[in-house]
């Protein structure tokens, strides 16, 4: 019997997903570039449904019912391009060809525009969810053409995670906006990651908690407005003894954070497409600077506070104080994510629903959050608002946040404890809601060195001062 859809790249995330195609009632063509992988998932999981295994790519397309619709499962890049140039000449024009990997929404629209000419249809799909996302029910983000999601919608809404009934999966929008979306879904990741890692270091340092006490301190969080699968996860990696020393799990561990590259890339698609996700930025930055060992080593010695403790009324505060200041810049991450999306949708033309977003966030990925109810409330009320932190919802919240958040920052900075993500978030929030910036200054700057002009304030065009003249202004 024909296989209802082929899953090639069975490494953690393709074999789980392939499992859950399984475990959904659809037949699975499964395949990889070495044999091993396939053989192993047939033997230890055939039970869970049907798995059609195969050794090589002619078997595979072989295997499935047309039109045929294949997930790619494979490092991102190179290995990517290398499956999809193996299995092209197998395929017929009307067949789908899906990447679920973390590919750059740019080499998606690349491959689709290749593929579309040859009738191919392509599909840059962002999953997220991890292992068990994959398996259990991940976040699906599927850019693509309308006619390859119909084919594939049912499928990938099936296996999606469900959150009150509703699938995270909606059809994001077309070519590269599925890899866009979720590549932004992974910057978010990456903001939150270092805000949840600041408030750690600046309890630990500032109250002298340990690993298990900021364990029940984030387990409490988890209960409130906080309530996310990020804060859940840190009270369990907090909570985690090394068996082989006895000490606290995350003292054992290296501390450089690594990353594989999406992070980076919002940050870059950001800066071209002028959007100002500094939180995401800073996040990225913290990573880079965690790894660089031997400056750090160097530096060690140099003047100015390091850590102390927090005493009298402000030690009775600063949890929290810092429960706020979490929640306050964590707004800010997202709505600077989804301002990127507004910029990239408009520029590529893909028309994104912000309120849809927000909705197949909700469960089954690594940023699903209580919050993203209200998220998708405030783009479903007002699809053109121009910053989610001005929707009633946020805006209220800040305010009772804010004071503690610019509190938590002096205690930081008093401390010398980094914490690049609460103070680059808090300068974001005042930058916005400030009347008139020094970017005046800027102007009148660069026209002084370059003559680059600069518009008034009270007067249309564009304007120039002969500054090594008679400092006399001109219309440029
Ligand atoms: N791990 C995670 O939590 C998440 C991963 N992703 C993305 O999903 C994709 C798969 O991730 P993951 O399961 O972690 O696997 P990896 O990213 O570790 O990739 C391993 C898989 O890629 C295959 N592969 C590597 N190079 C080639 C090549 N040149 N030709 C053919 N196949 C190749 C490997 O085959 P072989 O066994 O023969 O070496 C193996 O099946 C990646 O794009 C990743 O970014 C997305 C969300 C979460
Ligand atoms: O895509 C993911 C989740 O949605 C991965 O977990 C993500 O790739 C991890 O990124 P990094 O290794 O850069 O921290």
């Amino acid at each position: 019997m024909a296989a209802d859809i082929g899953v090639t790249g069975l490494a953690v995330m393709g074999r789980n997903l392939a499992r859950n195609f399984a475990r959904n009632g659809f037949s699975v063509a499964v395949h990889n570039r070495s044999r091993a992988k396939t053989d192993a998932l047939v033997s230890e999981f055939g039970h869970e449904g049907e798995f059609v295994g195969s050794a090589t790519a002619e078997e595979f397309v072989a295997s499935l019912s047309t039109p045929r619709k294949i997930v790619i499962m494979v490092k991102a890049g190179g290995p990517t391009d290398a499956v999809i140039d193996e299995l092209t000449p197998l395929l017929e024009p009307g067949d789908i060809l899906v990447d679920g990997g973390n590919a750059h929404f740019a080499d998606t629209r690349r491959r689709e525009a290749a593929l579309k000419e040859k009738g191919i249809h392509f599909a840059g799909v962002g999953i997220s969810g991890g292992e068990e996302g994959a398996l259990l029910g991940p976040s699906i983000m599927p850019g693509g053409s309308k006619e390859s999601y119909a084919a594939l919608g049912p499928l990938l809404e099936k296996v999606a995670a469900k959150v009150d009934g509703t699938p995270c999966c909606v059809h994001v929008g077309p070519d590269g906006a599925g890899h866009f979306v979720k590549m932004v879904h992974n910057g978010i990741e990456y903001a939150d990651m270092q805000l949840i890692a600041e408030s750690y270091d600046l309890l630990r340092q500032g109250l002298g908690l340990g690993a298990k006490e900021l364990a029940e301190v984030f387990r409490g969080w988890n209960t409130g407005e906080l309530d996310s699968y990020l804060i859940e996860i840190t009270a369990e990696v907090l909570d985690q003894v090394d068996a082989a020393t006895g000490k606290a799990f995350v003292d054992i561990v290296l501390d450089q954070a690594e990353q594989k590259g999406t992070g980076r890339w919002t940050v870059q698609t950001a800066l071209e497409l002028g959007v100002p996700i500094s939180g995401i930025a800073e996040a990225v930055f913290a990573r880079s600077l965690s790894g660089h060992a031997d400056q750090r080593a160097a530096a060690v010695n140099l003047p100015g506070p390091s850590g102390g403790t927090v005493t009298g009324a402000r030690a009775e505060t600063l949890v929290e104080d810092v429960r706020l200041a979490l929640y306050a810049s964590k707004m800010v991450a997202y709505a600077q994510g989804f301002d990127q999306i507004i910029a990239a949708s408009k520029e590529y033309g893909w028309d994104v629903d912000l309120g849809s977003t927000a909705t197949i966030w909700r469960g089954g990925c690594i940023i699903r959050a209580r919050f993203l109810d209200r998220i998708r409330e405030a783009y479903d009320e007002s699809g053109d608002l121009p910053s989610l932190l001005v929707a009633p919802f946020f805006a209220k919240a800040l305010e009772q946040a804010q004071q503690a958040w610019r509190r938590v920052v002096t205690t930081a900075v008093e401390l010398g404890v980094p914490t690049p993500g609460f103070a680059s978030s808090l300068a974001y929030y005042d930058g916005l809601r400030r009347e008139r910036l020094p970017a005046a200054l800027i102007q009148g700057q660069r026209d002084f060195f370059g003559a680059h002009t600069y518009r008034r304030v009270d007067r249309e065009g564009s304007f120039h001062v002969d500054w090594s003249g008679k400092r006399e202004e001109n219309p440029a």
